[in-house]
């Protein structure tokens, strides 16, 4: 990796450049040679987020980004109080898990909520297909995302990465895509069998963006190919997974399998709760949708109902 080092100027001293990581105020930008130099925002608060392509102005061996383009799509989540931006324009969000530790379909649901209410193709894959029973227990939990229309890829990073890596590849060229999973499911093994070296470029960015004081995991770009075509952003912050920016009324629509029996509820402003004459409860009934993700939808619901302060 090449931080700092010179490029050419562009237009009215202006160039164009890519997030590829970022921490506080501090990102790291990369120019079309793929320079990577150390940018700060124009003003006082930081818009720009990995993922986003930005206009930027040299001074000295830093530059000052001056505008973020327009963005496809900007995948975050939201709390209560905060808001916090994985990355912006995406094709696609992984979705790593594992049959041990055993995984939250809670979890898994509201990231996959997260992404519809984005309209970015969600991708889930199963690692640890060694651990045969745990494997086929945790496969089984993951049916009704397959009947619901979701790509669930099989793996076994740690046993089989050639063959791991020829899968996924298919599945990730020419895109860029967004890596999350909860701890322990092998995430790091999974980057870095895409991109060897990764976890030194990592270290790397870090202390360059935090001034050498500790390194700290922040959301990170990799190019998994020397043409720069196919892209992986490594992200923390799966566990605590808000989703107060969804209005309550329109979590159906992002649940794939909900979505299919909407519009044709006996009363046209049904929550799909417990309201006679549901088509959605009827199709949980019916064993259309599974009661696991009615479950969910219901608690869901509860939580963006509560009144926002
Ligand atoms: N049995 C088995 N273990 C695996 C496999 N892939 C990864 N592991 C192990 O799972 C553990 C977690 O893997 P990591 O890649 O560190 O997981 P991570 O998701 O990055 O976890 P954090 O670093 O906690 O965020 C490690 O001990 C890996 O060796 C696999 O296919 N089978
Ligand atoms: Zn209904």
């Amino acid at each position: 990796m090449r931080i700092a080092g010179r490029c050419a100027a562009g237009v009215n001293g202006l160039d164009r450049g890519l997030v590829v990581a970022s921490h506080g105020r501090h990102m790291l930008v990369e120019t079309p040679e793929g320079h990577r130099l150390i940018c700060h925002p124009r003003g006082k608060k930081n818009d720009a987020v990995v993922g986003d392509r930005v206009l930027w102005r040299r001074s000295h061996d830093e530059g000052t980004v001056e505008k973020v383009d327009a963005r496809r799509n900007l995948f975050f989540r939201q709390d209560e109080i905060r808001t916090k931006s994985f990355a912006a324009n995406l094709d696609q969000v992984l979705v790593l898990i594992a049959a041990e530790p055993e995984f939250s379909e809670h979890q898994l649901a509201r990231a996959l909520v997260a992404a519809e209410a984005e309209r970015i193709v969600p991708l889930v894959a199963l690692n640890k297909s060694d651990l045969v029973e745990p494997f086929e227990r945790a496969w089984a939990r993951l049916l009704p995302y397959q009947r619901m229309g979701y790509g669930v890829l099989p793996l076994s990073l740690r046993l089989s990465g050639a063959v791991d890596r020829e899968t996924l590849t298919k599945h990730l060229e020419g895109k860029t895509t967004l890596v999350l999973g909860p701890s322990g499911a092998g995430k790091s093994t999974l980057i870095n069998l895409l991109v060897p070296g990764a976890s030194a470029q990592t270290g790397e960015i870090s202390r360059a963006l935090n001034s050498g004081k500790h390194t700290t995991t922040t959301t990170t770009w990799y190019w998994v190919d020397e043409d720069r075509k196919t892209a992986v952003i490594d992200s923390p912050g799966f566990q605590e997974f808000g989703l107060n920016h969804i209005e309550p009324t329109r979590l159906a629509e992002c649940m794939p399998d909900l979505k299919e029996h909407l519009g044709h509820c006996r009363f046209y402003n049904c929550t799909h709760r417990h309201e006679p004459g549901c088509c959605v409860s009827g199709a949980v009934e019916a064993g259309g949708i599974a009661a696991s993700r009615h479950r969910i939808y219901r608690e869901l619901f509860e939580e963006l109902s509560q009144p926002k302060y």
